[in-house]
């Protein structure tokens, strides 16, 4: 491991040459770093495993496919980007992507090479070159990353991983005055402080934060699917930002989708994360366990009743806490505001869409939003009053990297995905020449 500084100044040297490559050589290297990860998918996702204790089989069968595709989807959309052009009385407009120089990229542990890629690969792209910062808690697979892309051919310096705690090496890396881009993925108060740092030297900076997402259930919904779509939420161990841990139950139904939801949840199978039948794998760590219990703990001490689970399995060791739902929760409590990052959810009712509307808006987060209804018009109506990055309808984390990801509030700032990513990690510049700008035009 070098220095964080000493990481980007190797950034900076590498950045005239990359920013100089041509697009389709870049789009080339990136195809060979993907061709790299196919290669090695089932390494990656053992040693995510080993690292994070996110399930084998997403990481096999998912997340690492992704991950290559992350780069493929980057390089071919870099090819895309067109100059814009357009004429003010007579002058040429000439809108061009430029590389912005080193970026720092800061990722959490949750899902680490699937969320270190969503940033690497576009900003690479784009012709910056990047410092990445994994998480201490998951830091194998950036640096197998940096392994693949050396034996893609990506020049020395393009690619840099540094490892190190967060609050040392991550808080030297974005109060570096050379750095010109930081993208952050992780908590409200980690971006608290990179976004202080970043004011200081003006670096602009993306930052995709937690989120408190409501499924909203309404009683014209499919209900099976309704469940269905609640207990996905329990997926990485409910470790996954997107979640949806706010489920809103029209009254009506609200009886008979909790007896469906406790039948659902008891059929999961928690366990080893490397066994191709477990549902549900362990918490990142001891911290981690004990934070989110003490959620649960203030939650029921304050008059919650737990519907299902309610506390750690201790049977399996000290890393697992059993899938819980809570009920008879108050909208300003603790449990309902606070992103809790672990399999816990809470069941509130309602009884008007009005009402739906307002408790799913009421928390600062902003982040994604999950629909069940039968009616199309509904839909839209609910849709159009929530504030959410994203919104499900009828389904779950169905992912596009051509579309906006990202949230609002307190989940963020910014959007990745597609052009979006683009405009970040780019200085956009707008050429205007004269209609008779040249000498031997007279
Ligand atoms: N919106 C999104 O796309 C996602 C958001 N998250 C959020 O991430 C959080 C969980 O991840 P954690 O790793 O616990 O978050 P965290 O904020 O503790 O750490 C994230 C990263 O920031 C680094 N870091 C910590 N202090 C720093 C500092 N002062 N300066 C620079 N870097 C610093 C850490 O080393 C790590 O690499 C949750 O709140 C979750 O909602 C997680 C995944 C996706
Ligand atoms: O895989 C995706 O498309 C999104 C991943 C997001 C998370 O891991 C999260 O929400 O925590």
């Amino acid at each position: 491991m070098i220095s964080a500084p000493a990481d980007v100044a190797a950034a900076k040297a590498a950045f005239p040459g990359w920013a100089a490559t041509p697009r389709a050589e870049r789009a080339r290297l990136l195809h060979a770093i993907a061709d790299g990860v196919e290669r090695r998918v089932e390494e990656l996702a053992q040693v995510e495993t080993a690292d994070n204790g996110a399930l084998l089989r997403s990481h096999r069968r998912g997340v690492m496919p992704r991950v290559a595709h992350n780069f493929r989807f980057f390089a071919d959309w870099l090819l895309t980007l067109g100059h814009e052009d357009f004429e003010t009385r007579g002058h040429t407009n000439q809108v061009s992507w430029d590389p912005a120089g080193p970026c720092v990229l800061i990722t959490p542990w949750n899902a680490p090479l699937m969320l270190a890629t969503w940033k690497v690969a576009p900003a690479l792209a784009a012709g910056n070159t990047v410092v990445l910062k994994p998480a201490e808690w998951s830091p194998l697979t950036a640096s197998l990353l940096a392994d693949i892309a050396a034996g893609a051919g990506l020049p020395d310096g393009v690619l840099n991983v540094v490892q190190g705690l967060g609050g040392e090496a991550g808080a030297a890396l974005v109060s570096h005055p050379d750095v010109r881009r930081i993208s952050f993925t992780g908590s409200v108060p980690t971006a608290r402080h990179i976004a202080g740092a970043a004011a200081a030297n003006l670096t602009p900076v993306s930052l995709e934060l937690g989120g408190k997402s409501p499924l909203l259930v309404f009683a014209d919904a499919d209900l099976d699917l309704a469940v269905d779509l609640a207990v996905e939420q329990y997926d990485n161990a409910g470790q996954v930002c997107l979640a949806a841990t706010r489920l809103l139950v029209e009254s009506s139904v609200a009886e008979e989708f909790t007896r469906r939801f406790a039948a659902r949840a008891a059929e999961l199978v928690q366990g080893d994360p490397r066994e191709e039948a477990t549902d549900l794998g362990p918490t990142i760590h001891r911290r981690q366990l004990d934070k989110i219990d003490g959620f649960v703990r203030r939650a029921l001490d304050a008059g919650a009743r737990a519907v299902v689970g309610g506390g750690p399995d201790t049977a399996r060791g000290d890393l697992y806490y059993r899938p819980t739902l809570l009920a008879d929760v108050a909208q300003d409590s603790e449990i309902v505001q606070e992103e809790v990052f672990g399999p816990v959810l809470t069941l509130q009712t309602f009884d008007t869409e009005d009402e739906a509307v307002e408790l799913a808006n009421d928390t600062r987060f902003g982040l994604a939003a999950t629909l069940a209804t039968g009616d199309r018009e509904r839909a839209e109506r609910v849709t159009a009053r929530l504030a959410a990055g994203t919104v499900w309808v009828n389904c779950f984390f169905v992912r596009d990297l051509r579309a906006p990801f990202g949230g609002s509030r307190h989940s963020g700032i910014g959007r990745e995905g597609g052009t979006w990513s683009f405009d970040f990690y780019c200085d956009v510049k707008n050429t205007v020449t004269a209609p008779k700008g040249w000498r031997d035009h007279g």
